[in-house]
């Protein structure tokens, strides 16, 4: 097995930036999904990684071999990249044997060896005893793992998943999620796992990498994905963070600033070298917020939904009622449409306003490149921080 690098990549179908400056460290035996909104640039990622897409500019390197630049391209056979599809594409006249030693067989390797090596790879998914059956005899997650086998037997470098599970029932998905997770625990395969689903990704990856229009939007493990969100957009695509407004009242001290939310003075997590601006963005979970029986924030109650054992709960701040606040409730389920309550937010994350590694600085671009470059053209928000912080920072 290797790592992979990929740095500073970008992909440009005519004037449209499918990649933009894209910047991976995979470790040799990582587990790293890349996960994003459908058209955020996945695909063309796997695609470039695997050669069957060249780079308009930077570098993949697997092992120390550079595989991808504007200068070179190693053709997809030679790249020892294994893929699992997310449509098997197994052949259905042959037998599961035969699919997995197919590669092989075109290679001109040795029949006994062949078989030894059919054996191996069919073992390592978990599939012996399987090798005569044909795929229409076996159910979706045997066909995947069926596919996995084939890509192990040829011994790859990495290997890419794209989208394994997306054909599969609910079921099925969550054992498969298992047997992924075990397979690597077992092989420390390196792999590379396309996703949008970020329930698999958090399952499964040692490291995240959350993409957005082409970009890198932040690298890191599941636990800081959902923890210390580095921009607006993780935090609101992670487990469905609400992002709200709130003034930051104090410096950072030993991890935590003094914010005002919502009218409430409040303590929350926040970056060592969080800046010292007015106007900030706090990400919360549904997990902070608590019913308490009067004063903290004033809510009307839009929806309650029951989910067994309790309920989730969408509702709006009187003081603010263009946001929206959702949190769960224990049996018995007291609240209904229309109730006013009253809620604590026990925690909280200050969103980072700065730039310190390339993946932020993606970000900032999305900022700088509205009519007015203070503005967010995603969420058509101004941000004086930004304003005033654009004389100084680099960045196109
Ligand atoms: N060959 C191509 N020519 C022009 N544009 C392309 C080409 N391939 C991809 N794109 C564009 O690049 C962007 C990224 O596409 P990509 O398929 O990589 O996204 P994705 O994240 O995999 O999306 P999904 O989850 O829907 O599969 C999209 O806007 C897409 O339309």
């Amino acid at each position: 097995m290797a790592g992979l690098k990929i740095e500073n990549v970008t992909k440009a179908f005519g004037t449209m930036h499918a990649l933009s400056g894209v910047s991976l460290d995979v470790k040799n035996g990582e587990f790293v999904a890349v996960l994003g909104p459908s058209g955020c640039g996945k695909t063309t990622l796997l695609r470039a990684i695997a050669g069957f897409e060249t780079v308009t500019d930077g570098q993949i390197t697997v092992g120390d071999t550079v595989m991808s630049s504007p200068s070179v391209n190693v053709p997809p056979e030679k790249r020892k990249v294994g893929i699992v599809f997310q449509n098997y594409a197994l052949w259905p006249h042959m037998t599961v044997a035969e699919n997995v030693g197919y590669s092989l067989k075109v290679a001109k390797v040795a029949k006994a060896t062949r078989e030894k090596r059919v054996e191996d790879a069919l073992a390592l998914v978990d599939l012996v005893g399987l090798g005569d059956r044909r795929p229409a005899n076996l159910s979706g997650g045997q066909r995947q793992r069926v596919a996995l086998a084939r890509c192990l037997v040829s011994t790859p470098s990495l290997v890419l998943f794209d989208e394994p599970l997306a054909n599969l029932d609910v079921h099925l998905r969550a054992s498969m999620e298992e047997e992924f997770a075990e397979f690597h625990k077992r092989t420390k395969t390196t792999i590379v796992y396309i996703t949008h689903d970020q329930a698999e990704a958090m399952a499964l990856a040692d490291r995240i990498a959350v993409m957005d229009h082409g970009k890198l939007i932040q690298f890191a493990t599941p636990r800081e994905l959902y923890q210390e969100p580095r921009s607006e957009m993780v935090a609101a695509f992670i487990a469905q963070g609400m992002v709200l407004p709130a003034r930051l009242l104090s410096a950072p001290d030993n991890g935590h600033c003094k914010v005002q939310l919502l009218g409430q003075d409040a303590v929350f997590r926040c970056a060592p070298d969080q800046q010292q601006v007015t106007a900030a963005k706090v990400c919360i979970r549904s997990s902070d917020i608590e019913l308490v029986d009067g004063g903290g924030i004033t809510i009307t109650v839009k929806r309650v939904i029951y989910r067994g054992g309790g309920a989730r709960v969408d509702a709006f701040p009187v003081s603010s009622p263009e946001l929206q606040l959702t949190f769960d409730i224990a049996d018995p389920v007291t609240l209904s449409e229309g109730d006013t309550a009253h809620i604590r937010v026990k925690s909280g994350w200050v969103i980072p306003q700065g730039i310190r590694n390339n993946a932020d600085r993606s970000v900032w671009r999305v900022w700088r490149k509205g009519p007015d470059q203070c503005r967010n053209f995603r969420s058509g928000n101004q941000d004086p921080a930004r304003c005033r912080h654009q004389g100084r920072r680099g960045g196109t």
